[in-house]
């Protein structure tokens, strides 16, 4: 019978991890995937009976990591959702949390690579098991960014296709635009950049290639930054909302009132009636002053970003062109 019941939730956990590539040795089989020797993305180790029956269970990650790194390894969780009592790895598990779907901010990516080089240069035999829920987007964000702060790779591209080749079968790991976009943004920062919090401000938003936009009448178009709410919890915090009927406008015209930005940034498009979200993208301004085009307006440097619909959070998945037209920009 409890032969059965194993049986039974190693064939759920399968189907719930996907496309993840599994641990399935020495008599272990988990969702869990070495990207190169001394670094591990897994799934969330559920310390929950129900949780466990379909993720990670806690005691198996635990087991595993104390027969093959006891007394090396280091866990680091990056759920902001959920988390476990850090006792069950004896007290050597690191939060770096921030929300499912989205990108990290630069400062956390930063803090987060210093402590696993950290971790890693105080012993040769340490290692770092990284997780968030499903231990695909986010880890791969955070990993490919220690990646090449460490200068194991050079490029966020040869990064993301390292891990998307290390963690998934399908190579299809970090697949969110704006996640990929930050590690691109932390690669920049490598040849020792300072980064800093830069204000813009943002006078119009251009979208381009609208048909869909247009089928859909008003739209709200949101623009938030991000700030730590008093349970430490990060949340993408509106600064201000426009309605936007795209059957008279595909322009958000900001020039009278121009709305001041600083640091991460997040556009998003909603349904007016359903609230429903139809596509986001996240953009840091410090960064953004490097891929603009500037042009020169009287004595004001004016900067203009593009993005294709590839590098739209939620557009990028449309591949068939049934919603969105391939030229879709937001500029
Ligand atoms: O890409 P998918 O469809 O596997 O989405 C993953 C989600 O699967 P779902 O869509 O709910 O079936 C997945 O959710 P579940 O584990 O299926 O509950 C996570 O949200 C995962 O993000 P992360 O790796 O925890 O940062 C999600 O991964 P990202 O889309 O954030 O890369």
């Amino acid at each position: 019978m409890a032969n059965t019941i194993s049986i039974m939730s190693n064939a759920l956990r399968n189907v719930v991890s996907k496309k993840r590539i599994r641990y399935k040795e020495k008599g272990f089989n988990l969702d869990l995937s070495y990207i190169c020797p001394k670094i591990i993305a897994m799934g969330y180790p559920a310390p929950d009976i129900i949780e466990g029956i379909y993720r990670n269970r806690l005691e198996d990650v635990y087991k595993f990591m104390e027969e093959n790194h006891g007394g090396h390894y280091r866990i680091y969780n990056l759920c902001q959702e959920r988390s476990y009592d850090i006792n069950k790895f004896h007290g050597n598990v690191a939060t770096y949390p921030f929300e499912d779907h989205n990108p990290p901010p630069i400062v956390l990516m930063q803090r987060f690579c210093q402590d696993v080089e950290s971790w890693l240069n105080r012993d040769p035999l340490n290692v770092v098991a990284v997780h968030c829920k499903a231990g695909k987007g986010r880890t791969g964000t955070m990993i490919c960014a220690y990646l090449v702060h460490s200068k194991f790779l050079n490029t966020a591209d040869e990064a993301l296709a390292f891990y998307d080749e290390k963690r998934t079968i399908d190579r299809k790991g970090v697949t969110i635009p704006s996640q990929r976009r930050y590690v691109q943004y932390y690669s920049n920062l490598i040849p020792d950049i300072h980064y800093e919090v830069v204000s813009l401000y943002i006078s119009e938003i251009r979208f381009a290639e609208a048909n869909y936009l247009h089928n859909l009448g008003t739209v709200q178009c949101s623009i938030s930054d991000r700030q730590e709410s008093a349970s430490e919890k990060l949340k993408a915090h509106e600064l201000k909302t426009w309605p936007i009927d795209f059957q008279k406008t595909s322009i958000l015209d900001l020039t009278s009132s121009p709305l001041m930005v600083s640091g991460d940034i997040k556009v998003e498009l909603t349904q007016k009636s359903s609230r429903k979200m139809i596509c986001s993208f996240w953009v840091n301004t410090f960064f953004m002053q490097n891929d603009a085009a500037r042009i020169l307006d009287g004595n004001t440097v004016k900067f203009m970003h593009t993005l294709n619909k590839s590098e739209i959070d939620g557009a990028h998945k449309d591949k068939d062109h049934k919603s969105f037209s391939e030229d879709f920009k937001i500029y």
